[in-house]
């Protein structure tokens, strides 16, 4: 699995899931203080390819995820328990993971990361609704 990560800052939270990610493919990583700039350069590294999926951290996870949900195809979502993560890939087929670097422990980071790396399959279900995505005006 190829995946894109970036983090407008570094903590012990941030260096797990990064060690983690390591651990379950090839990383790409994208710098950027720009918390807007990043979230934004971590959507388009997969909507063009360069990653199967992305995961992105900012202090809250939502700066990032706003921006990276700006990129056409990009579905940005930001979890915090890996039930959420799991939900995320299974109901919306989200291709990018915002977490919270400031307020989740690194284990917990780490589970988020690997619910949502393990799902890889969207529900056949959703397939209509995920779709209805790329319609809406
Ligand atoms: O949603 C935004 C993020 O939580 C940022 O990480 C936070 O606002 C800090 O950003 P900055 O370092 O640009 O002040």
């Amino acid at each position: 699995m190829r995946i894109v990560f970036g983090a407008d800052d570094e903590n012990e939270t941030t260096r797990a899931v990064l060690a983690a990610l390591r651990e379950r493919g090839e990383v790409e990583i994208v710098t950027d203080d720009s918390w807007p700039d990043l979230g934004s350069g971590i959507g388009r590294a997969v909507v063009e390819g360069r990653a199967d999926v992305g995961v992105v951290m900012c202090w809250t996870g939502t700066g990032t995820a706003i921006a990276a949900n700006k990129v056409p195809g990009v579905r940005a979502a930001l979890a915090w328990e890996p039930w959420i993560a799991r939900g995320a890939r299974l109901w919306n087929d989200a291709n990018v993971l915002a977490m919270s670097l400031k307020r989740l422990a690194p284990d917990v980071a780490v589970e988020v990361t690997q619910a949502f790396l393990d799902e890889t399959i969207p529900d056949s279900d959703e397939a209509a609704a995920i779709r209805r995505l790329d319609e809406l005006p």
